[in-house]
């Protein structure tokens, strides 16, 4: 098994994640990283955000070209932006050809959960076999305990 993780952190909690399933799994790791800044403090922050959701917009990707042929497993992460996943993964989506994967997702929220965003990003992604996905409270705030779950649920992965 080749495995990607691959994933958006605009606060470091999804990084949390990515870094300890990566671990897991013994997996490449990608951060996602875009020439649009969005602005961290305030409610500015919320306001562009999810602005860039609801108007469905791609930014662009300043990451080197990822070679997707050489993985048979992807796992995709992102905080859930106005119920849905962040943008950033809209862009990688569109920019790559991401079917007959096997593709494990997860996601970092703030409590309002993340089932609608898994059923989205599940839809934007026809084609591929859903291994699992799970959801994230804040990870950061209890970082050991959320890096077991994680550690956890990804080492189900390595022995498919
Ligand atoms: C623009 C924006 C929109 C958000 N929308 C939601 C939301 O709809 N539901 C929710 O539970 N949390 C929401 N959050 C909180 C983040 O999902 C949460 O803080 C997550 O852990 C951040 O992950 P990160 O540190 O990897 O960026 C939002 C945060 C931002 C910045």
């Amino acid at each position: 098994m080749k495995a990607l993780v691959v994933y958006f952190s605009f606060e470091g909690n999804t990084k949390l994640v990515a870094e300890k399933i990566s671990e897991a799994i013994k997996g490449d790791l990608v951060e996602l990283k875009t020439s649009k800044v969005y602005p961290k403090e305030g409610v500015g922050k919320f306001f562009w955000g999810g602005k860039s959701v609801l108007f469905g917009e791609e930014p662009e990707l300043i990451n080197p070209p990822i070679d997707m042929g050489q993985y048979d497993t992807v796992i995709i992460g992102t905080p859930v932006w106005a119920g849905s996943f962040a943008p950033p993964i809209k862009s990688l989506i569109s920019q790559y050809h991401i079917a007959g994967k096997r593709i494990g997702i997860f996601a970092c929220h703030g409590g309002g959960g993340a089932a609608k965003c898994f059923d989205k990003l599940k839809k934007a992604l026809p084609g591929n076999e859903f291994l699992g996905q799970i959801d994230f409270v804040e990870p950061k705030r209890k970082s050991e305990e959320n890096c077991r779950k994680a550690f956890t649920w990804a080492s189900g992965f390595s022995s498919l």
